[in-house]
C-alpha cells in the first residue's frame, strides 16, 4: 500500500487543491452532460474529437499507476485519486466529509452519474459512500482502518437529489471499531450499514494526540 511522505505545506496542498477541484467539477460535469444530452449523433461525435484532444494533453505527463495516499509529515492526507472522496477523480461521487470525533457526515447531491434504479441511487455508489462514512468515522482518532465487514440494508429506493450520509463509531474492541451509519433523503433513512473496521496489526499512532484527517478539501481540514 502507498502511504508515500510528500512533505507540503498546507497552504501548498490548498493551492494545489484550488486548481484541481473546479477541474473535477468541470469533469464531473461533463459526465453528466453526456448522459443527459440529446444533440445529434454528429454533435456527440465532435465531442468525442474534443475531449480526446484534452485526454491527449493531460497524459503528455502522466503518474504510473495510481494516485496513492500521500501524507504530509503533520499527517495531513491526500487520497486524491480515492474513489470515494478524491479531489482529483470525478468518478467519485461530490462529498465534503466533516468529522469529529468519532462522527463522519456529508450532505450531498447526487445526479444522472449515480443512478442504478430508475430515478433512484445505485446499491453500489450508497455502499462505497457509507464504506467511506464509516471509514472516516472509525479513523477520527488517528488509527487508520480498514473495513473489515460493511452489512449494507437498503430500507426504501434512494431518490437521486439531496441527500445525507452519517457514521457513528458504536464500540470499540481490541483493534475492532463497530460503527453504524445511514443514508437519508428529506422522509428519513433509506439506507443503513454497519460495519466492523480492523486497524492493521502492530500499528502505533505517531504522537499521542489526534491526527487531523485526511485532507480532501480545505473545508475538511478545518474539522
Ligand atoms: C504515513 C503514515 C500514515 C498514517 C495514516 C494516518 C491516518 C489515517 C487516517 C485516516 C484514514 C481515513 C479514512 C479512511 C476512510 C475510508 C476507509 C475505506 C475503507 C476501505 O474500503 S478499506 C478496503 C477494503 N478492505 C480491505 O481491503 C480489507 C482486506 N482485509 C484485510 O486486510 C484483513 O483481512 C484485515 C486487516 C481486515 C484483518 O486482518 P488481520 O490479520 O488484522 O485480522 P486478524 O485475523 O488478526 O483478526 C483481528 C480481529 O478482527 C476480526 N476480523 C478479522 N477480519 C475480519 C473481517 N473481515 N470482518 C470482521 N472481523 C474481522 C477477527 O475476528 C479478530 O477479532 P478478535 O480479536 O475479536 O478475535
Amino acid at each position: 500500500m502507498d502511504f508515500r511522505i510528500e512533505d507540503i505545506t498546507p497552504e501548498e496542498i490548498d493551492r494545489r487543491l484550488a486548481v484541481v477541484e473546479p477541474l473535477t467539477d468541470s469533469v464531473r460535469d461533463l459526465v453528466d452532460a453526456v448522459i443527459r444530452s440529446q444533440v445529434s449523433d454528429d454533435e456527440l461525435q465532435a465531442a468525442k474529437a474534443t475531449i480526446d484532444e484534452v485526454v491527449a494533453s493531460l497524459r503528455t505527463r502522466q503518474r504510473p499507476g495510481g494516485f496513492g495516499t500521500p501524507y504530509t509529515r503533520e499527517f495531513i492526507g491526500m487520497p486524491w485519486g480515492n474513489a470515494a472522496v478524491g479531489a482529483r477523480n470525478a468518478i467519485a461521487p461530490p462529498l465534503r466529509v466533516t468529522r469529529s470525533a468519532g462522527l463522519a457526515e456529508c450532505d450531498m447531491v447526487l445526479g444522472a452519474a449515480y443512478e442504478g434504479p430508475g430515478g433512484c441511487v445505485h446499491g453500489g455508489v450508497a455502499a462505497l459512500m457509507l464504506d467511506q462514512l464509516v471509514g472516516e468515522a472509525a479513523s477520527t482518532d488517528g488509527l487508520p482502518s480498514f473495513t473489515g465487514t460493511l452489512t449494507v440494508k437498503y430500507l426504501r429506493p434512494t431518490r437521486l437529489g439531496a441527500l445525507n450520509a452519517r457514521a457513528e463509531v458504536t464500540g470499540r474492541e481490541g483493534r475492532k471499531t463497530f460503527v453504524h451509519a445511514t443514508l437519508s433523503d428529506d422522509d428519513g433513512v433509506t439506507v443503513e450499514a454497519d460495519a466492523i473496521m480492523i486497524s492493521p496489526k502492530g500499528f502505533e499512532l505517531p504522537t499521542g494526540d489526534a491526527l487531523p484527517p485526511p485532507a480532501n478539501s480545505r473545508a475538511d481540514r478545518d474539522v
